[in-house]
């Protein structure tokens, strides 16, 4: 389209613009460039990065879209409130928006604070002269934390000039107070009647009344008015105090889904509906002492959150209790892979492994994520048996892998400085390659003679104690242990023996959480009685 309409420029027009340079070159050199969608937003740094310039940045980064930067005001704030403002001269806010719209070919304007009416005439005269797709307005006046970003007297240029310019205009319910004079909003119907006369009255061709503050509401409810139809946008509240920075959020992921090419009440509710999730997925994070904290626009920061008091890195004393399962036993016993392994972490599983040979990919995809849901909740870390792929896939703690499964530095690289990787070993060789190759434990039997692995060499209890002397990991006993023998194990009493892991003795019963608890006593009772020994 773009080409197309460039091609008509250099016949009928030949008045070029920078904006249209790089389609000259990409035309004249036949190369086949591909462009991103792109979104400038025009706001205000945010120092504590929950809100403003940082929030749009993030929220588009999210959502696939280029994301450029025009800064209205430098502010000093954090999850307190606002301490400073320093507004960008009116003369350097438009520079930057000649050298962004000049060149960079802008799908979509989003704007945030506008401080000032030199500002906001700065831009009207800019998007005059680089017209763009759409134009998102939301126009911020006051930060949830009751602090003023743009005052009073901005609120005529608004009227006058940028909102009749605007696609969308997505006041919160203290703005639509404010553009309509100081009305009172404390109800949806008031919303619906303030989204109609800023629609009616200011020209906006559709306008989003966000309800986040709106009064005694169990939904989370916004109003959208296109100008005939209302609509009631509704989406669960989240309990959190992380929602600093919502309605930044919000508008930029709106800009982002319209420069992608969406119809705009399509791109409305996907930007609400990925709020209310990036909401849910930071209900628990802690970031400052203030009464209004950022949240997470990536969804990432909960996946890596695990009970708060271990380390995100690997912790050895996780080893004490490892449950590793077994399709075979759980068909048997006609249970689901999630449903033992709950059962083993509510009985005391300190770490779980699936160890999944004859299930087919998808499924066993489907059983990771669902166990790792469990894992998560109850801060146990989830390893995947061998494949890296599934361990990748599903965002896993880790993998372990026998010597002839993935290298372990192969499996590193593939899964970065920050996931367990575990190994089986025999001999003291073995285990120092472990460490040389950057694993993070070992697994040494088996100890006794097992029926879950097939043609499997029995080291016995002195074949690990030679393991555990050479290794400079910590290391996990494996291979028929049970109740009746776990004493013997770790009465060996050496110092990186730090657990054992299990299978039949756990998969193989018809309780899984008492055996589990059983085993946790035995082994936790033993170690203190030893390291007693030791002192
Ligand atoms: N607790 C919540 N749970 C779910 N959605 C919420 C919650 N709080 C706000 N929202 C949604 O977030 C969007 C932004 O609304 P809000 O009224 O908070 O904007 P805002 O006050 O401009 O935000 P901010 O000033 O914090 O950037 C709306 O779609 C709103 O419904
Ligand atoms: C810079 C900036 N823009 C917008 C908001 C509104 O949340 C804020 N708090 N700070
Ligand atoms: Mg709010």
């Amino acid at each position: 389209m773009q080409v197309f309409m460039l091609g008509f420029q250099l016949s009928g027009v030949l008045n070029l613009k920078a904006v249209h340079e790089t389609n000259v070159y990409a035309v004249t050199t036949g190369c086949s460039k591909q462009r991103l969608p792109h979104v400038l937003t025009v706001a205000g740094s945010d120092s504590g990065a929950g809100a403003g310039i940082q929030a749009d940045l993030k929220a588009c980064a999210a959502r696939g879209v280029y994301c450029s930067t025009v800064v209205t005001a430098v502010t000093a704030q954090n999850t307190v409130g606002v301490q400073g403002v320093n507004i960008v001269p009116e003369r350097f806010v438009s520079e930057q928006l000649q050298s962004v719209l000049s060149d960079m070919n802008v799908d979509v304007v989003k704007t945030g604070m506008l401080p000032t009416v030199g500002i906001v005439k700065a831009l009207y005269d800019r998007l005059k002269q680089y017209p763009v797709q759409a134009l998102v307005v939301d126009p911020v006046m006051v930060s949830t934390s009751g602090d003023v970003l743009a005052g009073p007297s901005v609120l005529d240029t608004f009227r006058d000039q940028l909102l009749p310019m605007a696609d969308i205009a997505t006041p919160n319910l203290k703005e639509a107070s404010a553009l309509l004079g100081g009305i009172r909003l404390q109800t949806v119907s008031d919303m619906r009647s303030a989204a109609k006369s800023i629609h009616n009255n200011m020209g906006p061709r559709n306008v989003l009344i966000k309800g986040g503050d709106l009064p005694a509401s169990s939904d989370a409810v916004d109003i959208f008015f296109d100008g005939v139809e209302f609509y009631e946008l509704r989406s669960s509240r989240i309990q959190t105090r992380n929602s600093h920075g919502t309605g930044c959020t919000l508008a930029s992921c709106i800009a982002a889904e319209l420069a992608k090419g969406s119809q705009m009440l399509p791109a409305v509710r996907v930007a609400k509906h990925y709020v209310e999730t990036a909401l849910d997925y930071s209900k628990d994070i802690l970031i400052g002492n203030g009464l209004q904290g950022p949240f997470d626009h990536l969804c990432k920061l909960k996946r890596n959150i695990r009970n708060s008091s271990k380390p995100q890195r690997f912790d050895p004393d996780d080893l004490l209790l490892y449950a590793v399962t077994d399709s075979r036993m759980n068909n048997k016993w006609g249970r689901s892979i999630t449903d033992s392994v709950r059962a083993a972490i509510e009985g005391g599983a300190t770490i779980v492994q699936l160890r999944e040979k004859d299930i087919e990919t998808s499924n066993f995809l489907e059983a990771a994520k669902k166990s790792l849901e469990v894992c998560r909740s109850h801060g146990v870390p989830l390893l995947i048996n061998d494949r890296i792929d599934i361990a990748l896939a599903c965002d896993a703690d880790g993998v372990h892998v026998g010597q002839s499964d993935m290298p372990v530095h192969v499996a590193r690289s593939l899964l970065g400085p920050e996931k367990i990787i575990g190994v089986s070993c025999k001999t003291p060789e073995q285990a120092h390659q472990a460490w040389v190759n950057g694993a993070d434990y070992i697994g040494s039997g088996g100890v006794y003679s097992t029926n879950t692995k097939a043609n499997n060499i029995t080291i016995g209890l002195d074949g690990l104690k030679t393991v555990c002397l050479a290794s400079k990991l910590p290391v996990v006993a494996i291979g028929g242990i049970g109740p009746s023998n776990v004493r013997a194990v770790m009465e060996l009493g050496l110092e990186n023996l730090k657990g054992v892991a299990v299978v039949s003795a756990l998969f193989d019963r018809e309780c899984i959480a008492s055996e589990a608890q059983n085993l946790h006593t035995l082994v936790s009772e033993t170690m203190k009685a030893t390291s007693v020994f030791h002192d």
